[in-house]
């Protein structure tokens, strides 16, 4: 299946299978997504405020002072000409006020009023200044943020409606993996179990340590058990490496024991190619993910781009991620009718993308200093100077890339 094609159809079959909405305190919901509209519940501000330190003034000056109103009072009404309270900013503004003298811009009178010159324009703000009550701020499927939450609270929540977070669990197959100390005798260090976790994270999963299991014996019993019991708690399950057909390759044996159904089965992109996404339909009706990741590390971290994030972002109800476009400073070369995910570390002053070295699908030296991938589409190579899409990598949590 070409490229842009398997992320389309994954991401509509994991917006078909959408988390329930459930109700998270305004603490607890950073990075999730919003499974109804933002709109608050008053108009914004809700009365008429202060915005500055000074005298809240009836009619015209001198004013005899007659009070003081501070943020977080509701005032008596100033209901004589020429008189004046004390007033904070943020404080309501006494029905019956004229308008507000900065205190800077105030003088006394030797009898103790307060004087000084209007500006024209009013020192407070109207109430649905900012916003109307009721007026959708946000639409459903906004990743939540810092500013969200800041902006759910200031509307008046104290939870919000959000899409369950997606729990994810992860299942690394190679009997030739080490998961301690240097490389030796022919056994290699396993790269995924300690970092598709972390990925997985930035991507808005839940990810416990006990859902982390292997190196998974290489046999298809071993294979199957550990899947089946992965796929009765996650959303999610990943596997890294056995995607090919080689003599200890027991992942696609495994979804055919399982019955699962493939959603793509091999992507025309390089690297990465074996990568798959198939789907499992529980006898409790629930639809559960399994992302089968290709074991060279730098090739399960393609995947990921390009099959788990956009089902992530289907089963959190966000919005298919848009690709930002950079400026290639080097040539790239096609991968002939695949796909060519090339990585490349962005200079976001210039807008351009940089290819990196030791980018082989084997390796994670180029990765760990990239910042994304080029993509070069089928049938074409990148000359310096072309502007081409780039995936980017969620490399700081909770980043707004996915
Ligand atoms: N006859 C062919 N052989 C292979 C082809 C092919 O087209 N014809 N494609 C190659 C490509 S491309 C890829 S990608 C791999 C995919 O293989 P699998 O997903 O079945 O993965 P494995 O065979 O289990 O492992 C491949 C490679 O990656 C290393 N590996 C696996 N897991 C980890 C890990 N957790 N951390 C670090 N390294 C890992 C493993 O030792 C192998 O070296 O197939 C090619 N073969
Ligand atoms: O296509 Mo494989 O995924 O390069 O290493």
């Amino acid at each position: 299946m070409d490229w842009e094609q398997a992320r389309s159809r994954v991401y509509a079959v994991g917006l078909a299978a959408a988390l329930p909405a459930v109700d998270k305190p305004l603490d607890e919901a950073d990075g999730h997504t919003l499974a109804e509209p933002l709109s608050p519940r008053t108009d914004l501000p809700a009365f008429v405020t202060s915005s500055v330190d000074g005298w809240a003034v009836r009619g015209t000056g001198p004013w005899r002072i007659v009070g003081r109103v501070l943020a977080g009072t509701t005032p008596a009404p100033l209901t004589e000409d020429g008189t004046t309270v004390e007033i904070a900013t943020g404080a309501m503004v006494p029905p019956g006020a004229s308008a507000v003298l900065r205190v800077e811009e105030s003088t006394r009178t030797a009898e103790g009023c307060v004087d000084g010159v209007l500006r024209a324009a009013p020192e407070w703000r109207l109430p649905g200044e900012e916003a109307a009550a009721g007026e959708e701020l946000l639409p459903a499927g906004t990743p939540v943020d810092p500013s969200v939450i800041g902006l759910a609270a200031s509307c008046g929540y104290d939870t919000l409606r959000v899409r369950a977070q997606p729990r994810a669990a992860l299942l690394v197959f190679g009997d030739e993996l080490l998961t301690a100390g240097p490389p030796a005798a022919g056994r290699i260090r396993d790269a995924l179990g300690p970092a598709v976790p972390a990925w997985l994270r930035r991507y808005g999963c839940q990810v416990r340590p006990d859902d982390v299991i292997g190196p998974v014996a290489d046999t298809l019993p071993a294979h199957e058990e550990a899947l089946r019991a992965a796929l009765a708690d996650a959303d999610l399950v990943c596997t890294t490496g056995g995607t090919m057909h080689g003599p200890v390759d027991h992942l696609h044996p495994t979804l055919a024991a399982l019955g699962a159904d493939y959603v793509v089965n091999t992507v025309a992109v390089r690297p990465g190619f074996p990568m798959l996404l198939a789907r499992v339909v529980g006898t409790d009706g629930r639809v559960r993910f399994v992302a089968g990741l290709p074991g060279n590390p730098q090739s399960a971290v393609i995947a990921l781009v390009s099959l788990v994030a956009p089902l992530l972002a289907g089963l959190g109800g966000r919005p298919m991620p848009v690709l930002p476009h950079a400026t290639l400073a080097e040539a790239v070369p096609g991968r002939g009718n695949h796909t060519h995910l090339a990585l490349v570390r962005l200079d976001r002053a210039a807008g351009t993308a940089h290819p990196v070295r030791h980018v082989g699908s084997a390796m994670l030296r180029g990765l760990s200093g990239a910042d994304g991938f080029a993509v070069i589409r089928p049938g074409t190579s990148g000359a310096a100077g072309d502007r081409v899409p780039v995936v980017p990598l969620p490399l700081l949590p909770g980043e707004r890339t996915c």
